[in-house]
């Protein structure tokens, strides 16, 4: 909307050129600072509401600018000489930070302070100059993106998504229309730890970068893993206004950790945790257990006659052996517990949630009955048994290693007494179980 120029400041400001339709933002100020005349322009950046610059006239300056109030970045020596001392011919600049309504952004403004004689009077011509938006240094940034390999991608502090660069669109599949104005929930694959969330928006709140391993979904709904790092963006006046992300498809990187992980976790021929993890999946329990006052209980598992089946039928059964009891023993577990091949034709089971020895001998005499059910290879039924020794959490031991250590010592024990069985260790009270299976089964 142009605002016409009052006839009586057209009159009085005769001598100047204000265009109705100059495009340069300035106001006239009296000698006392006193604002006599804004143009169309200035309103843009200087009114509150509907842009009607007629509103700044009467109102002093300095109510605009504090700056001119004897903020010490506006010296008082100058303040004094442009206001107050009329006589001077001396131009001065100060540049603040201001608000561009119609593009509704910061925008960074030069103010050039300079006398102007307007018929014989002395007045002052304080112009706006844009030097730059204020988002400029970010626009730059984004310019810049449009070629880097990285996916870039730029949310506002609300988490909403203003920009993302063309490695970005190649990378998920999305489309920078349809991720503008969304959030980066679109990619969220569930698959992440709410924790890490947690964590992100902690440091980037506190303006720290956050760099981390993201489990992202692509629009076509393939996993992939995104090294991304996040800083905070701060705008001119200081103030975060941005987060900006770059990350890179790290998934061939992660899948090769995860196998090589897998390979140093695992036992090779059935699959099961190896020793390593075992011993780790026994810290936990033991943690968990003195945390939580949760019983467990530890199970060491022998295959009775093994070498024979080895000797007789050759090493390719023994291992179809193996892994026949590995898969027997898992089935009849269920997803928390652990059953590890600590080596040769030896188990051992973690089994949580164990509130009583009854609860330990239903999971063993599952075990047994499965694992007796016969094996057919090469037209012969092949026998498959256990020794089994248990020690439960808290009463026969109060670490892992003890436990571990008793739970062996009672398979021995078992096996000792024929095999084929499954006994409990006898703790300090010296009670005794032993359970003959041969009479169950
Ligand atoms: N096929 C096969 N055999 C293995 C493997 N690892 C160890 N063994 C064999 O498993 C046998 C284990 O020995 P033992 O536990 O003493 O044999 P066993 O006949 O079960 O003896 P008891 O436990 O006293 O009944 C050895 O003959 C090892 O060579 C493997 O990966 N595959």
């Amino acid at each position: 909307m142009e605002i016409p120029v009052p006839d009586s400041l057209r009159k009085m400001f005769s001598s100047v050129c204000f265009p109705a339709e100059s495009k340069r933002a300035f106001l006239v100020l009296d000698t006392n600072g006193t604002i006599k005349y804004g143009s169309p322009e200035v309103g843009n950046y200087l009114c509150n509401d509907n842009n009607n610059p007629t509103l700044l006239i009467g109102q002093s300056v300095a109510d605009i600018f504090p700056a001119l109030q004897g903020d010490l970045s506006w010296p008082e020596s100058i303040r004094s000489h442009y206001i107050f001392s009329p006589e001077s011919d001396n131009g001065f600049e100060f540049e603040f930070v201001g608000w561009n309504r119609r593009e509704g952004r910061e925008v960074l403004l030069k103010a050039s302070l300079a006398p102007l004689e307007i018929e014989d009077r002395r007045f002052f011509l304080l112009e706006l100059f844009v030097l730059a938006s204020e988002d400029n240094k970010l626009h730059k940034f984004l310019e810049v993106s449009e070629f880097n390999g990285d996916a870039v991608a730029v949310t506002t502090v609300d988490e909403l998504i203003e920009y993302v660069n063309p490695a970005f669109e190649e990378l998920t599949g999305y489309r920078k229309a349809a991720m503008v104005g969304r959030t980066h929930a679109v990619l969220n694959s569930g698959m992440q730890e709410p924790q890490f969330f947690v964590d992100m928006w902690k440091a980037l709140r506190a303006g720290r970068t956050f760099r981390g391993i993201f489990v992202n979904r692509r629009q076509n709904g393939s996993i992939f893993y995104e090294d991304k790092i996040i800083r905070p963006y701060y705008n001119a006046r200081g103030k975060m206004s941005h987060f900006i992300a770059s990350g890179r498809d790290v998934s061939e990187r992660i899948q090769i950790m995860h196998r090589l992980e897998h390979l140093a976790n695992h036992d090779c021929l059935t699959g099961l945790p190896n020793r390593n993890l075992f011993l780790d999946r026994l810290r936990q329990a033991e943690a968990r257990g003195s945390r939580n006052h949760e019983g467990f209980s530890v199970v060491v598992m022998d295959l009775d006659h093994f070498k024979a089946i080895n000797d007789t039928l050759g090493h390719a059964v023994g291992d179809v052996v193996l892994q026949t009891a590995a898969c027997r023993i898992r089935q009849c577990l269920r997803e928390e517990d652990t059953v590890a091949r600590l080596g040769g034709d030896e188990f051992s089971l973690i089994l949580t949630e164990i509130s009583s020895t009854r609860d330990v001998m239903n999971v063993v005499e599952k075990i047994v009955v499965l694992l007796s059910e016969p094996l057919a290879i090469d037209g012969r039924d092949i026998p498959l048994q256990a020794s089994i020794g248990i020690a439960i959490y808290p009463e026969h031991g109060e670490d892992g290693h003890t436990l571990l250590k008793h739970a062996d010592n009672a398979m021995y024990q078992a096996k000792t007494a024929g095999g084929n069985d499954f006994q409990i260790f006898e703790g300090k009270e010296k009670e005794h179980f032993i359970f003959s299976l041969q009479k169950k089964i």
